[in-house]
Parts: structure tokens; C-alpha cells; sequence
């Protein structure tokens, strides 16, 4: 199943945000999508997942959904947003209280949904007694639950410090690496995204239009050996040199606000 960004256009009154923003996200593919602070990229995030009308283009989903899948298109936000007063199993079967599934199929889907995110000891506990990065495992596995065909990550690690988000990169590794599930993912850290995007689409400041898009060759197996550091770190710059400048002028802007 393929995402489809096409030729969206948004403005908030007369704030003009997006501006003609085309582009595919295939299936089982990520795509990262960086830029400068406020170039719009969480509006682009809810428009593709449908939660925001764009003012012009439209967001599409293109081909047949897996056979079990509860929610084609699912979010994972940065809070994690959990539901505080529910224990982690709750929080994963929450997605699926709605649905036409029976209590054990619902089970059964909450326990594979643990397993894959290493939460199955976790079960009873509350989010709470967890630190950020096990919280943020609970929203992968409450998006896993209901098996997606591409999961719309907004700075997903960005709560997270530096040594729990390379935990957590890993565990983004994993559940990728069998082409099943997609991701489009919104981060300002040029890292996750070389690391994990198939392609990068890199936004200019405000109203964000395609500056381009940078595809990764290696696979993501290879990007996480010490032999691609170097070409990692190349690929991180050469980004960086796309936004640098308009990462400035948005700097300014935001500060003169
Ligand atoms: N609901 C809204 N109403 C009015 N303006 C909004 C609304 N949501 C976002 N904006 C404005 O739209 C612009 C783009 O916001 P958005 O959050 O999409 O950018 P972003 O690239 O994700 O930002 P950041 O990098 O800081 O997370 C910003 O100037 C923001 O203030």
C-alpha cells in the first residue's frame, strides 16, 4: 500500500505553510521528512494522515491494505501519549476496544504487539513506572497492535536522550527489516534519518516546498556497522548543508515573533 503526497498546498489563514508538496511513500518504505523549524512538517504529517484537509492537493492511499490490518495509516506521537491511569497491556489493546475482533484475538494481537517491542514483562505495569524510552515502546507496540501498512512518526525519540533514542533506533531497525511496514517520519535530527529513511525529503523554511529528495543506498543493515560512519556522517552534512542557511533565517523569524 503507497502514501501519497499529492501536490498538497496548505495555509492556517493567512499564514501560507505547505506549498505544492508531492511525493510517494511506497510500500515498506521510509521516508524521513526533515527542514527547518515551523516549514510545516507535522501539518504535513496530519494531512497524510488525514487528520487536517489541506487547502489544495490531497493525501492518498493507493492499493490494498494487509489482509489484517485494523488501521491502515498510525500514528506515533513524541508525548507517547498514553493514557495514564491504564497499565501497558490496556494502552496497547486500547486501538482495539472498537473493533470487531474478539477478546482473544484482541489478546493475541496485544501479545505479539509486546513481544516485538520487548514489553512482554511489562505488561501490568503503568506508564508511570517507566522510563521514557520503555513509554515510548508502549506507543510503538499501541500502534503495532493494530497492524499498520505505515506508521506516521512525528520526532518520535526527540523526549529521549541520546543513549535510550539509539536504543530505540535499533528497535526501529528490527521492526522494519522485513519490508512489511512503512513509515513516513517527521525528525529534526539528521542522524535518525539517515539511519532509518529509505529517502529523505528535505523541506525549505516557511511554506515548506521540496528543496530535494536524498535517497540512502545502503541498506539499513550496513548504516549501523562502524565501517559506514564515515559515509553516514557525509550524508548527515550534505544534508545540513541543504537546511543550514533556512535553518537560520527560521531561527530568526521564530525569535522576532
Ligand atoms: N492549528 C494551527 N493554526 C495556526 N497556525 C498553525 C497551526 N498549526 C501549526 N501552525 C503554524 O504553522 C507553521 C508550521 O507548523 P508545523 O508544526 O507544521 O511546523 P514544523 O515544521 O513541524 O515545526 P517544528 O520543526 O518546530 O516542529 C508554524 O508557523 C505554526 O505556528
Amino acid at each position: 500500500m503507497d502514501l501519497i503526497a499529492d501536490h498538497i498546498s496548505h495555509r492556517f489563514g493567512e499564514l501560507a505553510v505547505l506549498d505544492d508538496v508531492s511525493f510517494t511513500v511506497g510500500s515498506g518504505e521510509v521516508v524521513a521528512i526533515v527542514g527547518p523549524s515551523g516549514c510545516g512538517k507535522s501539518t504535513l504529517l496530519s494531512i497524510l494522515g488525514g487528520l487536517l484537509q489541506p487547502t489544495s492537493g490531497a493525501a492518498e492511499l493507493r492499493g490494498a491494505p494487509p489482509a489484517d490490518s485494523l488501521n491502515p495509516l498510525t500514528f506515533v506521537f513524541q508525548d507517547f501519549a498514553l493514557l495514564p491511569w491504564a497499565n501497558v497491556e490496556e494502552n496497547v489493546e486500547f486501538p482495539l476496544l472498537h473493533t470487531q475482533l474478539s477478546a482473544a484475538a484482541r489478546r493475541a494481537q496485544v501479545d505479539d504487539a509486546l513481544r516485538r517491542t520487548g514489553l512482554t514483562d511489562f505488561r501490568k505495569a503503568h506508564p508511570k513506572q517507566l522510563s521514557g524510552g520503555m513509554r515510548q515502546r508502549v506507543g510503538i507496540s499501541r500502534a503495532l497492535a493494530v497492524k499498520p501498512a505505515i506508521l506516521l512518526m512525528d520526532e518520535p525519540l526527540s523526549a529521549l536522550d541520546s543513549q535510550t533514542r539509539e536504543l530505540l533506533m535499533e528497535d526501529f531497525v528490527r521492526l522494519l527489516a522485513d519490508g512489511a511496514m512503512g513509515a513516513a517520519y517527521v525528525t529534526h535530527n539528521l542522524e535518525e534519518a539517515v539511519r532509518l529513511a529509505d529517502r529523505i525529503v528535505v523541506l525549505s523554511r516557511r511554506p515548506g516546498r521540496i528543496r530535494e529528495v536524498v535517497s540512502i543506498s545502503m541498506t539499513r543493515a550496513e548504516r549501523g556497522e562502524a565501517a559506514a560512519r564515515g559515509k553516514m556522517l557525509d550524508l548527515q552534512n550534505q544534508l545540513w548543508s541543504l537546511i543550514r542557511t533556512e535553518a537560520i533565517d527560521a531561527e530568526r523569524e521564530v525569535q522576532h515573533a
